[in-house]
C-alpha cells in the first residue's frame, strides 16, 4: 500500500477482506488516503468488484452509444449546466465525445437517458450501466468514510450518504493526427469527488502535482479506479486537499479510448469542516450551494464562487 515510489501517484488497495471500518488495516488505509489527497488530490484505488462480464457488457453498450446519429446524441442536453449533457462535434475538443447521465444508479435516472437515446429502449445498457454506477457508488461512499473519519468524525459521512447526488460521464477519446494532443483541456472537476475508471488499456490522464510536473497515469488494470478530488471537497477540507488540474493527452496511432467519470455533488449546502479551522488555517470559504457552484460561470475558480 502506498506510494509506489517518488513523484508517481499512490496506489491504495481496497480488496482486502479485512478492511472493515475500525479495523488496524482500516486506520492505516484512511492515513494514507488522506496524505495521498494532501500531497496529489488523487490515488490509484485498486477495486475488484468490476466482473469481466460487466467490463464487456459495458463496453459494447458504449460503443453502440457513440454510434448513434448526432441528432440523437444532441439530446442528451441538460439546460444551463454546462458539461452535463453530450459534449461532441466541438472544434476546441476534436478528439473529445461524451455523454452525462444524470442519478445512473437509479432505474429513472438511467430510464430517462435511455429514453432519449434509445425510444424502444435498451435493456442491456440499462442494466450494465446501473450496475456499474452501483458499484463505483460503493467504492466512493466506502473512499468519503474515510475521508471524513480522517478529518474528525463521521458526522459528515451521514450527511453525504443522504445528500451524495451522483453523475455519470463517459467519455470516448480518439488519437490526434499529431504526435500527442490534449484530448480534454486542462481543469479542476467541480464534484466533490469523481472516480475514473478506464474500459480499456490506453492511459491518457495526466495529473499536475504542486510543483507543477504532469504526471501519467496508469489505471489500465480492469482493478484500478482513479479517485480525484474535486473542487467542492477542496473547499471542505478548508484547502487541505488540493483538487488537481488534470487533462487528457492521447497519442497518434493509439486505440479509441474508453472512461468513465462518476462525480459526487452534494444537494444543498456545503460547510467547511470546522475541525480544520485555527490560527493557523483561517476559514478559506463561506458556505456554499454544491449545485449552484456548477451553474456558476464553469471556467471560473471556485474561490471567485464561494473564496473568502
Ligand atoms: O477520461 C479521463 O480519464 C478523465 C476525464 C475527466 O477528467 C473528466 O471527465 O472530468
Ligand atoms: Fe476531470
Amino acid at each position: 500500500m502506498g506510494s509506489e515510489g517518488e513523484g508517481s501517484i499512490p496506489v491504495i488497495d481496497l480488496r482486502k477482506q479485512e478492511l472493515k471500518a475500525g479495523s488496524s488495516l482500516w486506520v492505516d488505509t484512511c492515513k494514507s488516503v488522506r496524505e495521498a489527497l494532501e500531497e496529489y488530490g488523487c490515488f490509484v484505488a485498486l477495486y475488484d468488484k468490476a466482473s469481466p462480464q460487466l467490463r464487456n457488457g459495458l463496453s459494447g453498450c458504449l460503443k453502440d452509444l457513440f454510434h448513434l446519429p448526432n441528432e440523437t446524441k444532441l439530446r442528451n442536453k441538460y439546460e444551463g449546466i454546462p458539461l452535463k449533457g453530450y459534449v461532441g462535434q466541438n472544434s476546441r475538443l476534436p478528439l473529445h465525445e461524451s455523454f452525462g447521465i444524470d442519478h445512473p444508479t437509479t432505474p429513472q435516472g438511467i430510464q430517462t437517458f435511455v429514453n432519449q437515446m434509445w425510444p424502444h429502449g435498451n435493456h442491456a445498457f440499462c442494466k450494465y450501466v446501473v450496475e456499474y454506477a452501483k458499484m463505483v457508488e460503493e467504492l466512493d461512499q466506502m473512499v468519503a468514510r474515510m475521508i471524513f473519519e480522517s478529518y474528525g468524525g463521521v458526522k459528515y459521512y451521514e450527511g453525504y450518504l443522504k445528500s451524495a447526488t451522483y453523475l455519470l460521464r463517459v467519455l470516448q477519446h480518439k488519437a490526434p493526427e499529431e504526435e500527442e494532443k490534449d484530448a480534454f483541456v486542462s481543469h479542476t472537476d467541480k464534484s466533490f469527488t469523481t472516480i475514473l475508471h478506464q474500459l480499456n488499456h490506453v492511459n491518457a490522464l495526466e495529473v499536475q502535482t504542486k510543483d507543477g510536473q504532469w504526471l501519467k497515469l496508469d489505471f489500465s488494470s480492469p482493478t484500478s479506479f482513479v479517485v480525484m478530488a474535486g473542487d467542492a471537497i477542496m473547499a471542505w477540507s478548508n484547502d487541505r486537499i488540493q483538487a488537481p488540474i488534470h487533462k487528457v493527452v492521447m497519442n497518434r496511432g493509439s486505440e479509441k479510448r474508453y472512461s468513465l467519470a462518476l462525480f459526487s455533488f452534494m444537494r444543498g449546502i456545503v460547510e467547511v469542516n470546522e475541525e480544520l479551522v485555527d490560527e493557523q488555517h483561517p476559514l478559506k470559504y463561506k458556505s456554499f450551494h454544491h449545485l449552484g457552484l456548477l451553474n456558476f460561470t464553469y471556467a471560473a475558480h471556485i474561490k471567485d464562487y464561494c473564496g473568502l
